[in-house]
């Protein structure tokens, strides 16, 4: 059985847990972490770590002592730092691990957000583990997303998981920042992110961690209301996952704002304007209808519009009916010289085959639902 039934979850680590002294990493929370994310997979968890680092597992290999660290020597740190954190976590398991590092552009232009859901689809199919985390040696400041935090929700919705779990290393939100303010207290509940939420919000007392709690409080505004729930929870501590593997509350608990599919439903529905639209034959209606199967190129009798790859299109049925929206694979051109054609052959037809499917299922939404 999933573990609290969840199907599939992200994972976020923080820096503190990966290189506890900023100054090379350490597998001594990282134990318990990796054993947490096996029990997961074994029980049928699909898990997508983010995992942060690659600063300050790098960081004493290059001679600069100063704080704040200036951009470049934070990229030369993270060049050599992101392998270390990559090996630091590949020794802890038996299967295998895939690195994918990304940049704000990469989630915002709609052919490679395309990528990397498909790339994560096929690496979670293989039972390979992806470990995401920002591309720090070429992303300058206008194209960072800045945080993992924010990052490590994005990749949530990305890859439409049930829960966004964010590891640090202290037990939660508190009502301030108990460094600072030792009689705070532990928030174990938020069923709405409110401006009072932010304000209790303090920064990292850490030399090279990035935000704090306000980027966590954003990372969870974000997920929950793409109907993903969220949990602040300490990685330091192996009891968290003992808790959260036998049902019992851990942390804090960002309850989601709706259910997910109907979020992901809605903003396939509403916030994509369709540039065009795929014909397609009877056959495929009925496989779209009765069994939500994602449309083939077999089922596509013609196009509409001049649309590219990642864009959103209209499925019209063949007496012109619009049945459902969806994101397609392929641009209009491609679809002109396989439609019709067995999956088997897109390879042979355009000489490339990023996608068997002209419109996965996770992406189309039925006009009647
Ligand atoms: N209201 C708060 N509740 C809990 N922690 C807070 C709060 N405000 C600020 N913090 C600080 O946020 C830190 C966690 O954020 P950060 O150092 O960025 O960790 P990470 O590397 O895991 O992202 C805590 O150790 C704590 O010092
Ligand atoms: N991408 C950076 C981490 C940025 C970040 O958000 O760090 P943290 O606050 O420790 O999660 C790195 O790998 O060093």
């Amino acid at each position: 059985m999933a573990v609290r039934g969840w199907k599939r979850i992200v994972l976020k680590v923080g820096s503190a847990l990966i290189a506890p002294t900023a100054d090379g990493c350490s597998t001594r929370y990282l134990l318990s972490i990796a054993r947490f994310i096996a029990e997961c997979r074994a029980a049928g968890t699909e898990v997508v770590l983010v995992s942060s680092g690659s600063v300050a597992a790098g960081r004493n290999a290059i001679s600069y002592k100063q704080l704040p660290l200036p951009i470049n020597i934070k990229q030369a740190m993270a060049a050599v730092g992101q392998s270390r954190m990559m090996a630091s976590w590949a020794q802890l398991f038996d299967f295998d691990c895939a690195q994918i590092l990304l940049t704000h552009d990469d989630l915002k232009d709609r052919r490679r957000y395309l990528n990397i859901d498909n790339t994560l689809r096929t690496l979670l199919a293989n039972q390979v583990l992806p470990i995401v985390n920002e591309n720090d040696t070429v992303a300058t400041a206008e194209l960072k997303v800045g945080d993992n935090d924010n990052l490590a929700a994005m990749v949530a919705i990305v890859a439409d998981a049930d829960a966004l779990l964010i590891c640090s290393d202290i037990d939660g939100l508190y009502t301030a920042n108990p460094r600072t303010v030792p009689e705070a207290q532990l928030i174990p509940l938020v069923a709405k992110i409110t401006a009072e939420i932010y304000a209790m919000a303090g920064g990292s007392h850490h030399a090279i961690g990035t935000g704090g709690m306000a980027t966590k409080i954003q990372a969870a505004d974000k997920a929950t209301a793409a109907g993903i729930d969220t949990l602040i929870i300490n990685g330091q501590k192996a009891v968290t996952f003992d808790e959260l593997l036998a049902n019992r509350p851990a942390g804090t608990l960002f309850q989601r704002q709706q259910e997910r599919l109907s979020a992901k439903k809605h903003w396939l529905r509403h916030n994509l304007k369709p540039r065009g639209a795929i014909l397609i034959d009877a056959g495929a209606e009925q496989a779209l209808q009765l069994r939500g199967a994602s449309l083939l190129p077999s089922g596509i009798t013609g196009t509409e519009g001049n649309f590219e790859k990642g864009d959103a299109v209209l499925l019209k049925s063949s007496t012109a009916n619009t049945l459902a929206q969806g994101i397609s694979q392929y641009s209009a051109l491609e679809l002109g010289k396989i439609a019709g054609a067995k999956s088997q052959q897109i390879a042979s037809l355009l000489g490339y085959c990023p996608s068997e499917v002209a419109v996965h299922r996770d992406d189309l939404v039925l006009l009647g639902d």
